[in-house]
């Protein structure tokens, strides 16, 4: 299975991720630029955390208009896999694929820890390696991972169970202690934990590693 890790200026997460497919996955993974403008021949694209463009204006806000974004948006239509985690969530949100915001955390501080979060939904293709009603711990590194959506997408996305990963114990405030959802079609996932940071006991943890291998079983269920 071959992976697209798209680097921004100011992404920190692109060799993270590099490490959880090839190292951890032991699967194909490129660092493709935000200048580039097809994603041809890849299975699933990665957009990494960290601080694109500098967080200017708003995280997430100027790299919608990366060159990249139109090759991205194809992508997801066509119903292949997108992961965007943390900036990655946050992008995804700003161009539109995914819904709501992330706004500051309520405490306006920078949160940078383990969390224990709930897999709310084990039916998608990012989660069905994780048991029903797991709990896992990953950690968690934002400033801006406060999660926001009106009342009607709230009631659209639980009545969809769209809502994938929730936080245990809320650390910023998010609507519905919401860490990571997933679109109406199901293949654009956005969460604010970081799983490409525990792929590896040695790191502190494995469990985001079954994010990995979800999406892997159902490529080779298809293929
Ligand atoms: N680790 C990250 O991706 C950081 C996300 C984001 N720029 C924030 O601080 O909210």
């Amino acid at each position: 299975m071959k992976f697209a890790v798209i680097s921004f200026p100011g992404s920190n997460c692109d060799e993270d991720l590099y490490y959880a497919i090839v190292d951890g996955l032991k699967e194909t993974a490129e660092i493709i630029p935000h200048t580039q403008t097809q994603l041809d021949g890849f299975d699933a694209v990665l957009v990494p955390g960290g601080f694109s463009y500098g967080d200017y204006l708003r995280s997430g806000a100027i790299a919608k208009f990366a060159p990249v974004m139109p090759a991205l948006k194809a992508f997801a239509a066509t119903g292949k896999p997108v992961l965007g985690i943390c900036n990655g969530f946050q992008i995804l949100t700003e161009v539109g694929l995914l819904p709501g915001s992330l706004q500051h955390n309520t405490n306006m501080q920078f949160i940078c820890e383990p969390e224990p979060l709930h897999v709310a939904n084990n039916k998608t293709l990012f989660t069905n390696d994780f048991a029903t009603d797991a709990t896992i711990t990953l950690p968690i590194a934002h400033g801006e991972g406060n999660y926001y959506c009106d009342a009607a997408t709230l009631a659209d996305l639980q009545e969809n169970h769209q809502i994938v990963f929730t936080y245990r114990d809320n650390p910023n405030g998010s609507v519905a202690d919401i860490a990571g959802i997933v679109n109406k079609q199901g293949n654009v996932l956005g969460m604010m934990p970081h799983p490409e940071r525990a792929v590896d006991p040695l790191l502190g943890g494995s469990d985001g590693l079954s994010v990995f291998r979800s999406l892997l079983a159902n490529f080779t269920r298809m293929v």
